[in-house]
């Protein structure tokens, strides 16, 4: 009897939660809404601490927290959300929390990939975004399946970064670049008898034109499949980037709330949505003169 009523009682605050958020969001809606917010969700292992919680335990709230922010971005009408989920660095962290870390990643995705999941109720297309083949053939697979799986989801788009770093991102966009440039040289010399290639180390206005450019290494970056993020939110208090992002976050808002990742909830998604429409006509400016 109890649990029946301990089950309404739970269902009642969730609706009331839910109306609420929806009145917050239709009144935030009037403003300007960010297209792409992006996460560096740090402390997890701080929090497990501070919760006396057993090992991984920190990053399974994480988990919770992210579906939760999800949740929230997708109803204010935020169309593209990334998480910095794991980096290339922290594949030199202790080998059992690798291990486990990697295990919970594999449960997490297949969690997602679930017909009935969260992405998939919302319409929500996930992309893994890294270096793919650094991860275990099990968890590679794992996020492979996700992406065909959510492919005809359209609503909104969760890029996950996993071993990622930006360096990393840059000089793979820029050696597909140059692979693409020299193809087109080269189909254009065989063309041309090999006259091309000659005649490009003559002429300078011919040399410009096959010079790489951004946009060249702009198309080939993972993250081609979003616009650049207005806003990106590291919990936990360090205002540093870790490499996350950084070819991408010329005009962006950064945050960070004190909270550790597990504790990040609706308030600070409020506040940062707030400030952003406090500086939209600043960073629009800003963006139009880059
Ligand atoms: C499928 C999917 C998206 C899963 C994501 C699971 C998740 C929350 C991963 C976070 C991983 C990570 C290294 C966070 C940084 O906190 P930390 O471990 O560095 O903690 P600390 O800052 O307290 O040391």
């Amino acid at each position: 009897m109890e649990g029946v009523n301990g089950k309404k009682v739970g269902h009642l605050f969730e609706n009331i939660s839910s109306f609420v958020r929806q009145c917050i969001f239709s009144v935030l809606s009037v403003g300007p809404v960010p297209s792409h917010i992006a996460f560096i969700m740090d402390g997890n292992r701080r929090y497990s601490k501070k919760q006396n919680l057993i090992d991984g335990n920190g990053h399974r709230a994480g988990f919770s927290a992210l579906i939760n922010m999800l949740k929230y971005c997708y109803e204010l009408g935020v169309k593209y959300i990334t998480v910095y989920a794991f980096s290339i660095d922290n594949f030199k962290r202790r080998p059992e929390e690798v291990v486990s870390l990697m295990k919970l990643m594999q449960e997490k995705i297949d969690e997602l990939t679930k017909e009935e999941s969260i992405v998939n109720r919302l319409g929500i297309r996930i992309y893994f975004q890294g270096n793919l083949k650094l991860l275990s053939d099990h968890v590679r697979s794992a996020a492979e399946r996700a992406m065909v799986k959510t492919s005809g989801n359209s609503k909104a788009v969760l890029s996950i970064c996993v071993a990622y770093t930006s360096t990393d991102e840059i000089v793979h966009a820029v050696q597909e670049s140059c692979e693409e440039k020299w193809d087109e040289i080269r189909k254009l010399d065989a063309n041309n008898d090999g006259g091309n290639l000659v005649r490009l180390e003559e002429n300078v206005k011919d040399k410009d034109e096959h010079r790489i450019g951004v946009t060249n290494v702009d198309r080939h970056m993972y993250m081609s499949v979003c616009p650049d993020p207005d806003i990106i939110i590291r919990t936990s208090g360090a205002a540093r980037l870790s490499n996350f992002l950084l070819w991408q976050s010329a005009h962006c808002l950064l945050y960070s709330p004190a909270a550790l990742w597990p504790e990040i909830g609706l308030r600070h998604l409020i506040w940062v949505i707030l400030d952003f429409q406090r500086n939209y006509l600043y960073l629009k400016e800003k963006k139009k003169q880059s």
